[in-house]
């Protein structure tokens, strides 16, 4: 069994409640509350921000000219996601430049960056594969499942068809590939680690559905630390 299957089978309870989820069977029928999908994508753009530099990150720590390319070019990719998916969703879904300001992460999204930031800069190119993982290929079989589903919310359907397409699923399988080769060479104690990463995003993946399906709030306003 390759690694990246390993992982997945081990993943699995948390991708099953993630399908599951009222989040993402809302945006399947259309009846996510347009609030919750507005605080995602203001939480999303702030955890995509991170994304893309701990692609960065990757693209340092690789062995080869070729692969640090190649993060560095996943990187770009998440740029680009980033403005035609979520300026474009912004502007119908009324956000404005004021509610980018005022905005705070919620806790779970913070929460999840700072594991991924904290791989990104102790960990090696595999382990951080590993952490970035799960965020591409749930999503790639979440816009799978909802294939063919035809949510009146015009949103929602595009939000599907952009994970659920030829696009996102040969860059995810570009990273499954690379992970599975990185594994070969690492040590033991190394591939722990990667499946130890692997298995916490996933299950902050869970979370972040749950964070902005009860619009999750700090307990007290935090706008002056972050
Ligand atoms: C939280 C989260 N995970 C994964 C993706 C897919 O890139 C995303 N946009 N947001």
């Amino acid at each position: 069994m390759k690694f990246s299957e390993m992982l997945r089978a081990k993943a699995d309870a948390s991708w099953q409640a993630s399908f599951d989820h009222p989040f993402v069977t809302g945006i399947a029928d259309g009846s996510l509350p347009l609030d919750s999908f507005k605080y995602y994508m203001l939480n999303d753009s702030y955890y995509l921000s991170v994304f893309a530099k701990v692609q960065a990150l990757g693209a340092a720590k690789a062995a080869d000219l070729y692969t640090a390319s190649r993060m560095a070019a996943h990187a770009q990719g998440t740029y680009e996601a980033e403005l035609s998916l979520h300026e474009n969703f912004s502007k119908r879904l009324g956000i404005t430049p004021e509610d980018h300001a005022a905005f705070e992460p919620a806790p779970t999204a913070y929460a999840y960056t700072t594991h991924l930031l904290a791989v990104g800069y102790t960990g090696t190119l595999g382990e951080i594969i590993a952490a970035l993982l799960p965020c591409y290929w749930l999503y790639a079989e979440i816009g799978h499942r909802l294939q063919g589903m035809k949510p009146e919310v015009e949103i929602y359907q595009e939000w599907i068809n952009a994970y659920g397409g030829e696009w996102f699923d040969t860059l995810v399988k570009e990273q499954i590939d690379r992970l599975d080769a990185l594994a070969e060479l690492a040590s033991p104690a190394e591939r722990l680690r990667m499946e130890q990463h692997f298995l916490i995003s996933s299950q902050y993946e869970l979370s972040f559905w749950g964070m902005a399906y009860s619009l999750e709030k700090w307990q007290a306003p935090v706008m002056e630390v972050l």
